[in-house]
């Protein structure tokens, strides 16, 4: 089932990757019982709504000329791990990957979900605010909160780029991508090169 969907919407994945999404899909069902990480609980909407829209960043980094290969990314209010942890399993030591999450909870999740799923990648349990600026090369989110809020904070994190996913939503004045495969269509991810 995982590996169809992801195929259907343009991502040929390893018998290995595909195993990591469906261990990452078993905790997080198992771990929403007692902490409500995600509204989303059947599985096929889990893979489509949660694993295959992240990795619409990938699309994304590629429409933008983007080669992600050594940089730093973060993702900030990673909360169940989303877009960060898809990303780790896609591009894998590739990147180096941060998930910054205020809520210690969710932390304690993308913690236990590092070590079953044996990926690399920091977890910062504390507001991004509080991390210094230029930080990492690439900084992405998703559902963070309201842009006049969080462009200044991201721009502040990233060295080179950030890019927001927004879904079906488009505010004016911002560079995108226009997302469009099987499952996901019409989806905006706003990108803003940090200009020096
Ligand atoms: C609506 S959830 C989205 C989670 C995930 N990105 C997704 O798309 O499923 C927003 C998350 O960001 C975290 N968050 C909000 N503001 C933050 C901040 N300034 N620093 C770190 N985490 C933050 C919240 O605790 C929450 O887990």
């Amino acid at each position: 089932m995982i590996e169809d969907i992801f195929k259907r919407n343009g991502f040929d994945l390893s018998d290995q990757q595909v195993e990591l999404f469906y261990t990452y899909m078993q905790e997080l069902k198992k771990w929403n019982k007692v902490h409500r990480l995600t509204a989303i609980e059947e599985e096929e909407q889990i893979v489509i709504r949660h694993f295959v829209d992240s990795l619409t960043l990938a699309l994304c980094f590629e429409q933008k000329g983007l080669d992600v290969k050594g940089k730093s990314v973060c993702d900030v209010g990673s909360g169940g791990g989303f877009p960060g942890v898809p990303l780790k399993i896609y591009y894998g030591p590739q990147i180096n990957l941060t998930l910054v999450e205020s809520v210690s909870k969710k932390c304690a999740f993308l913690e236990y979900v590092k070590a079953k799923l044996g990926l690399d990648y920091r977890v910062l349990c504390k507001r991004a605010e509080q991390l210094r600026e230029n930080s990492f090369d690439i900084v992405v989110c998703r559902a963070l909160g309201k842009l006049e809020d969080i462009v200044p904070m991201l721009i502040r994190l990233s060295r080179e780029f950030v890019f927001i996913m927004k879904g079906k939503e488009l505010p004016k004045g911002y560079e995108y991508c226009k997302i469009n495969t099987y499952d996901i269509k019409d989806s905006y991810i706003l990108f803003l090169p940090k200009r020096r």
